[in-house]
């Protein structure tokens, strides 16, 4: 029986898998928390996938590893492969302004023909999320520290580098031995996932040099092997993952919903959504994931149980005990700004209150509903790009909330299915690790509870796009 595990280092923590590579049964899990904030050193994500390691049991008996991470963190190591600064994260927005000059700058001051240029090179119009926003901003705030980048990588392919036996102290050739997959490189802003092709002048551009950057291998070639001698898949972005780990299929859209919210699908074609609503991403199996991404979901929920003073658990029965609509009661959820729609600095908002209906359980459901309509739009602008959506599948922390689940069928318009509770981001990356062993990924298969969709009037979501769209003036 050989083993195989699978890696989720995620904004909030990191999850560990280890299971039967012929059959996906589970054989051991661990969990170890990150630290908080839109910057992290990657040395917290090492420890945290130590201690998750340990928890599952340790790797002495696997054949196989694979690395699914949060997208699009900058990581920065310098000649000798040490860490130049903590690593910008996905959902850090000070590279906003960054990324209107990029645009800009490729549209000769014509923001509209600037989008047009980023979506034909790269399928993707860039935004503070995406790395390459993060380079420019780093030299323009910290030419020091930029001076000392020769090495940019992305925090899945730093914790492969890693787990390879590389480090601080490796040198030049430790750097050339970094590694990627296409998914995660589709994210940088400075890869096309078209051609396959990193751009070089882009790069250069934006970072005042060019640095050594990760070879992107293919879907099933081993990326390099642990000390012990496991083969190290190529990994993937969190959401190329997760696809792999649900087993998303052409019709299939999956909604997750952790601190991100996303709303994807695997795609033969690549989307090229000039409005920057639609993320034109490639998945981790040679096709596309084109994808919609907010920076408010479950942090939505944590903020409002604290604000209620109230468990989890209770607010998912609070939210419940609400009618539909809350009672008039409509929550805009950009809380950390937003980033589809494109506001980095916008603030949430709550409107219709009333004396009647300002109850804790109105505002548990205003905020459920909120999240929910917030990626009804990412769904809608999938839809607009001709993606095919017949399903839904929920995945993420908060798809194990009653309320949600609840929402997402009154608001969405589609029949969902919610896999039984898992880490389907690190299963995804442990399916790619038997791939990597086998040679064609295993069919695991995947159960779930089936959540029909329930015929509703509009009024919900109408109201709620009334309100989000007087952010946007
Ligand atoms: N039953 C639940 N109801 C609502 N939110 C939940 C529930 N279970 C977990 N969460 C939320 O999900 C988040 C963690 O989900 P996860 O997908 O691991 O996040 P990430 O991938 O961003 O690290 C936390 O914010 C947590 O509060
Ligand atoms: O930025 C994106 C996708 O473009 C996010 O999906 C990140 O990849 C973080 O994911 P989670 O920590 O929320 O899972």
């Amino acid at each position: 029986m050989a083993l195989v595990a699978g890696i989720d280092s995620s904004t909030q923590s990191c999850k560990v898998v280890i299971r039967d590579a012929d059959t996906g049964a589970l054989v051991g899990q661990g969990r170890a928390a990150h630290p908080d904030g839109t910057e992290v050193h990657p040395d917290a994500w090492w420890d945290a996938l130590q201690q998750a390691i340990t928890q599952a049991g340790g790797l002495a008996d696997v054949s196989a590893i694979s690395v699914g991470g949060q997208q699009h963190g900058m990581v920065c190591l310098d000649s000798n492969g040490h860490v130049v600064r903590p690593a910008l994260l996905w959902n850090d927005t000070r590279s906003a302004k960054a990324a209107v000059d990029i645009i800009l700058d490729a549209g000769n001051g014509d923001p509209a023909a600037g989008a047009r240029q980023w979506v034909a090179t790269t399928g993707t119009v860039p935004v503070a999320s995406l790395t390459l926003t993060k380079l420019r901003w780093l030299a323009e705030n910290e030419p020091e520290n930029a001076a000392r980048v020769a090495a940019v990588c992305l925090p899945h392919d730093w914790l492969s580098w890693r787990l390879a036996g590389f480090g601080p102290g490796t040198g030049e050739a430790g750097l050339a031995a970094l590694r990627t997959d296409r998914s995660d490189a589709s994210g940088t802003g400075y890869y096309s996932a078209s051609t396959g092709e990193y751009l070089a002048d882009a790069l250069r551009e934006a970072l005042g040099h060019l640095p050594v950057l990760p070879a992107v291998v293919g879907p099933l070639d081993i990326a390099g092997k642990t000390p012990e001698g496991a083969l190290i898949g190529p990994g993937a972005g969190d959401n190329a993952a997760a696809a792999l780990g649900v087993g998303a299929g052409v019709g299939d859209v999956v909604l997750s919903l952790g601190t991100s919210g996303t709303v994807f699908a695997v795609s033969s074609t690549p989307a090229a959504d000039a409005s920057g609503l639609v993320a034109g991403f490639a998945d981790a199996t040679g096709h596309y994931l084109p994808l919609a991404c907010t920076l408010n979901a479950t942090r939505v929920f944590d903020a409002t149980a604290a604000l209620l003073d109230v468990s989890l658990d209770d607010f998912n029965e609070l939210a419940l005990a609400a009618p539909a609509g809350a009672g008039g009661l409509t929550l805009v959820p950009y809380f950390d700004g937003e980033r589809t729609p494109n506001l980095p600095g916008a603030t949430g908002s709550l409107h219709g209150i009333t004396r009647a209906n300002y109850t804790p359980a109105n505002l548990a459901r205003a905020a459920v509903e909120g999240v929910v309509c917030s990626l009804a739009d990412g769904l809608a602008a999938l839809q607009a790009q001709a993606v095919d959506a017949r399903r839904l599948i929920l995945i993420g922390g908060g798809a194990q909330s009653p309320a949600v689940q609840q929402a997402a069928s009154q608001l969405l318009g589609l029949p969902a299915v919610v896999p039984a509770p898992g880490e389907y981001v690190a299963d995804g990356a442990a399916r790619q690790a038997a791939a990597v062993l086998a040679g064609a990924f295993p069919d695991w298969g995947i159960g779930g509870v089936e959540l029909p969709a329930q015929p509703s009037d509009g009024i919900v979501l109408a109201r709620y796009r009334s309100h989000a769209r007087t952010h946007m003036a």
